[in-house]
């Protein structure tokens, strides 16, 4: 597939805040990109460099090749959609969405069926004579789409859109964003700070921390391979063990934690030198006693929480290390006290670095 945008060793420093830091990527055109990151990590201001809004302090963006220092935004091939929308609030949804093409000079009959065709993509048909300022947020949401759309971009920028709606919306909109990328075939780069969102939409993803790129990859790799305890974190496996010791041979790894042997995954030729044990929620179960030995660990039961359609159940070893996992909401969850066996399946546990554990000086761990 063809590189669309190429970022080379990026830099964008505010005074002594290294907002982007030394970032290197490649997004392939048509592919759905994610930058994932919580809030000050530099995705925004990320996303502005690759927009043209903002200049490197170092680095190169280039587009299908071509370097664009110099290249103001209203001449790339990119359209944005921003987190405040800037809809103009003395125009209607017709004038909102045309506004655009006609600044690049369209009038009358094609000015007006384009637009539609934009409304009609968002659902919007019908709305083009409705005053902006009385739309619901999604509906506004939506207006802003269509007027990114509109200008039929070869690249369209999402910066958090879907920030300020309700449960219900965000996930009616996140789908049409899923169906609009298949349908117009355009590179679509978001900035998120939601897991779900990145998860259900991306064919790549890059988990952002303080301004550096800790892991791009398709959404399965940052559970089968996690590059750091921060981007197993980032992406919901919480527990994270420290083992006693491990052994290793060839790609798996032996730890031992509170006495008990788990059998580890890692990634790359070694092991971390400094290494925690993840363990993925997905692939741990409890089992009556009995069961061959294999794989199967005992711990002592902390608490169960109901969660409506499921419990959590926190266990605990030896040495106090915490263990979570998700029994089915039928089952009667074991009591506090009790001691269970739980099932390690292939692949449960991954031995990654310890990075992201480590109280770093101001960071937001
Ligand atoms: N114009 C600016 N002047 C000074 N510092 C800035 C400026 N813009 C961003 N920063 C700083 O750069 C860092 C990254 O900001 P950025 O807005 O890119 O983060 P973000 O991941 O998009 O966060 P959010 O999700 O909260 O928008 C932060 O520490 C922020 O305070």
């Amino acid at each position: 597939m063809a590189i669309a945008i190429g970022l080379d060793h990026i830099v964008r420093s505010y005074g002594p805040v290294r907002a982007v830091d030394d970032v290197t990527l490649d997004i392939r055109a048509g592919e759905f990109f994610t930058l994932l990151g919580s809030s000050g990590c530099g995705k925004s201001s990320l996303l502005k460099l690759i927009g043209g809004f903002d200049k490197p302090t170092a680095g190169r963006v280039q587009f299908d090749g071509k370097d664009m220092a110099g290249v103001p935004a209203n001449r790339r091939p990119v359209n944005t959609v921003f987190q405040s929308l800037g809809l103009f609030p003395h125009m209607n949804v017709a004038q909102n969405v045309g506004y655009g093409l006609k600044l690049r000079g369209l009038s009358g009959g094609s000015l007006k069926a384009k637009v539609e065709d934009a409304l009609e993509l968002v659902e919007l048909s019908g709305f083009a004579e409705r005053d902006v300022n009385i739309l619901s947020g999604g509906q506004r949401q939506r207006v802003a789409l269509a007027r990114a759309l509109v200008m039929e971009p070869g690249i369209l920028l999402l910066d958090e859109p879907l920030t300020g709606l309700d449960e219900r919306l965000r996930q009616q909109m996140r789908d049409e964003f899923g169906r609009l990328h298949k349908r117009t075939g355009a590179t679509f780069i978001l900035v998120t700070h939601n897991q779900d969102e990145a998860l259900s939409l991306s064919d790549r993803m890059a988990v952002m921390h303080k301004g550096r790129i800790e892991q791009t990859d398709v959404p399965a790799r940052f559970f089968d391979a996690p590059a750091n305890a921060f981007v197993a974190r980032f992406v919901g496996i919480d527990t994270l063990l420290k083992p006693e010791s491990v052994a290793v041979s060839a790609h798996t790894a032996v730890a031992t934690i509170a006495g008990q042997r788990v059998t580890a995954t890692f990634s790359g030729t070694t092991p971390p030198s400094d290494a925690l044990v993840a363990i993925r929620p997905d692939r741990m179960e409890l089992v009556p006693g009995g069961e061959d030995a294999a794989e199967i660990i005992e711990l002592k039961v902390v608490e169960s929480i109901y969660r409506g359609l499921s419990h959590n159940v926190t266990l605990a070893f030896a040495d106090s290390q915490r263990v979570v996992l998700t029994t089915s909401a039928d089952a009667t969850p074991p009591s506090p006290g009790e001691n269970v066996r739980v099932y390690l399946k292939p692949g449960a546990a991954l031995l990654i670095d310890r990075f992201g554990m480590l109280p770093l000086a101001g960071g937001d761990e």
